[in-house]
């Protein structure tokens, strides 16, 4: 038969890596990975996993990066980033999941901007947020798949 056909389309699998595993993440992540969680666009960050992150992190130069609900702001502390993912307006609302998706995608362009290869957070937008865990986990998967990275989400 002629081999008329056309070369064939060479893809590099570009392996997405998702873990879920037990642990604290400011104990147990990686002191190389980058970190992310969720918050409010008024960076108020009272309650929950937030809190800790404002005591451990300083916020400065938070407020003047001008991010809005969907985007990620994005810090640089002790040789790692630190991304705050922006989910809703003030820190009394919950988030949309149409917001979350948007914030997801704004997540894996500052990863990609950054070359970040390990990213840890905790089960984000599933504890204060109330948006189910299995949402969340098919978002991620949907929104980074393509980008070589590995992603460990921590669990208490
Ligand atoms: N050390 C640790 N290691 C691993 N996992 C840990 C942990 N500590 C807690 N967790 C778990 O990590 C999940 C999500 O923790 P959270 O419920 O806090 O976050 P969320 O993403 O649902 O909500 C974000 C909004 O909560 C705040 O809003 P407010 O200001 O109060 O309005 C913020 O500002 C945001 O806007 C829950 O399962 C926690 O048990």
């Amino acid at each position: 038969m002629s081999s008329n056909s056309q070369p064939s389309q060479i893809t590099y699998d570009t392996k997405f890596i998702f873990e879920e595993t037990r642990g604290d993440l400011f104990n147990d992540a990686p002191e190389n990975s980058s970190l992310a969680h969720c918050v409010s666009a008024d960076f108020k960050m009272s309650k929950g996993i937030a809190k800790i992150f404002k005591k451990k992190f300083s916020t400065r130069g938070l407020f003047d990066q001008n991010k809005k609900v969907g985007q990620v702001a994005t810090l640089y502390r002790n040789n790692r980033y630190i991304f705050y993912i922006i989910t809703k307006q003030i820190f009394s609302d919950k988030p949309t999941r149409e917001d979350f998706v948007l914030a997801l995608k704004d997540l894996r362009r500052a990863c990609e901007d950054k070359n970040v290869k390990l990213l840890c957070l905790p089960r984000i937008g599933t504890g204060l947020d109330k948006l189910p865990l299995e949402f969340v986990h098919r978002t991620i998967i949907n929104v980074f798949d393509g980008y070589e990275m590995k992603m460990i989400m921590y669990y208490l």
